[in-house]
């Protein structure tokens, strides 16, 4: 591939005809490529080809602290966004979700290589004010939003030390910030003391990120089938229980979990990766990795709980870059980042009710499956108009026979049959 060397120094046309020079495109591909083709994006991120689309739906009947929000959620997987309504619709039969935020406090390391861990130790304790003034010259207009916090001293080996600056990044994400003041305090160890600063960098750990949020549902919003209210809750709180002690378990439900806030935080142009890794390494904080959430049945319903750090803007970023971002926060009508991190707990523990309930009742195919048929006949090749056709036909199979090769075979019929009507 010595031909790509440069690839980012070409303009987009000429970047254009070089790909279809090294990769067998069709002229199909590279017109698909063309139309989804976004100045903005351009600028956004390197060597940019086009817009990569992923569906965008609303979760309804989500309440959280008193006010319904209509939620936007990117997702490519069928049945999340009807989960969360579903799950969400459970909830608000009991009064709606309450969600706390703890704080935007973000914590960003400045890791030195000591060559004598408690003479640095002296010389921060002599230098704290100093280092807060440094970091706050580096970005002075963080007062207006919050401010530097503290600053700690830890020791994480016999010759590493982590210097952690706390600041309340205010609405924003607040990575670029913080990243910049850890630089400007890591020049300043390097010169007055003259230790090797080996990084400096925000911590994705998030534990000052925390969000709490708790439900109650009535036994009558569980009832499923055969399975009472009470029964169906405590099938719930035991697959909750589950998760808690075993960490095989505790992935899959976490991920349930994620499915919507992930979902969520695409939709508003945050770092999705970084809500990932502060929501899975808190799960893992004590050693053990574990489930986020707990339900548990009382004499009123069954009362559900989660808590996880997830460390979200809405300014900064991209979250006002992207054109359908821009539009999703008026749709969502969010005024904070704290507002934020509390309905993204609310759709994460909305989320992780409808899966347990399907999970413990008619098992998580009958109403993923249903959704799931549609991707299937469109994976088969249907047409949009065909879709419905080869979805009814595929549920009139034996549920074993519901699966590509059967899709494909009732494409290529529909194909043939219109063919013959022409
Ligand atoms: C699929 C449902 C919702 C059916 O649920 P249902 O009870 O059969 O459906 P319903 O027709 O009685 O509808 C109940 C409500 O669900 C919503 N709803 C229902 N259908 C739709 C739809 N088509 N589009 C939009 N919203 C829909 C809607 O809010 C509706 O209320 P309504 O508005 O009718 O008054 C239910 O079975 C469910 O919640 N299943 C869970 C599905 C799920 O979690 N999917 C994620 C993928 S699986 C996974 O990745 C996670 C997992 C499961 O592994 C996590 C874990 O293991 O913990
Ligand atoms: N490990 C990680 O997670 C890393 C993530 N990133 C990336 O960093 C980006 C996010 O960084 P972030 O610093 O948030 O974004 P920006 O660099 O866009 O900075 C946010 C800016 O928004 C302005 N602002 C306006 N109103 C407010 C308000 N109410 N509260 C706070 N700020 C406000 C401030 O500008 P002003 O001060 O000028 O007024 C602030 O500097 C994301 O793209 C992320 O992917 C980058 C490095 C590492």
């Amino acid at each position: 591939m010595e031909k790509m060397h440069g690839f980012h120094r070409k303009s987009y046309a000429d970047r254009l005809a070089l790909l279809t020079e090294v990769v067998p495109l069709n002229e199909t591909e590279v017109n698909v490529i063309k139309q989804h083709y976004n100045a903005v994006s351009g600028d956004l991120i390197e060597n940019y080809l086009t817009d990569y689309g992923l569906p965008e739906g609303i979760a309804t009947n989500l309440v959280v602290n008193g006010q319904e929000y209509l939620v936007p959620m990117v997702v490519e997987e069928p049945s999340v966004i009807a989960a969360a309504s579903n799950g969400a619709a459970m909830l608000k039969r009991g009064g709606g979700i309450t969600a706390h935020a703890e704080s935007r406090v973000l914590t960003g390391e400045v890791i030195i290589k000591a060559d004598n861990v408690l003479a640095v130790q002296d010389w921060f304790t002599n230098h704290k004010e100093a280092i807060m003034k440094t970091a706050l010259a580096a970005h002075p207009s963080i007062t207006k939003y919050g401010g530097i916090q503290d600053v700690e001293f830890n020791i994480i080996d016999e010759s590493h030390v982590s210097l952690e600056l706390f600041v309340d990044v205010g609405d924003a994400m607040g990575a670029n910030t913080l990243n910049s003041m850890l630089e400007a305090v890591a020049d300043q160890i390097e010169a007055e003391l003259g230790q090797q600063v080996l990084m400096s960098i925000l911590s994705n750990f998030g534990d000052h990120n925390v969000v709490i949020a708790t439900g109650m549902v009535p036994f009558a919003a569980l009832q499923r089938g055969e399975l009472s209210g009470q029964e169906v809750a405590a099938r719930i709180a035991e697959a909750a229980d589950v998760a808690n002690i075993y960490p095989k378990r505790a992935a899959t439900h976490n991920k349930g979990i994620m499915n919507g806030i992930d979902a969520v935080v695409v939709a508003t142009g945050n770092d999705w990766r970084a809500v990932e890794s502060a929501a899975h390494s808190f799960a893992a904080r004590k050693g053990n990795y574990k489930g986020l959430s707990k339900w548990r049945v009382t004499e009123d319903g069954l009362e559900g709980r989660i808590r996880l750090p997830i460390p979200t803007g809405i300014v900064g970023g991209a979250t006002h870059v992207l054109e359908m971002s821009k539009v999703n926060y008026q749709i969502l009508g969010i005024h904070s980042a704290l507002e934020m991190m509390n309905v993204l707990a609310g759709v994460g523990l909305a989320q992780n009710l409808a899966a347990l309930k399907a999970l413990v009742t008619d098992g998580i195919q009958q109403g993923h499956m249903r959704l799931q048929l549609k991707s299937l006949a469109l994976t088969a090749g249907a047409t949009p108009t065909q879709v419905t056709q080869v979805v009814s036909a595929l549920q009139k199979l034996p549920k074993h026979e519901q699966d590509l090769a059967h899709a494909h075979q009732l494409v290529a019929k529909l194909k043939e049959d219109e063919t013959d009507g022409e």
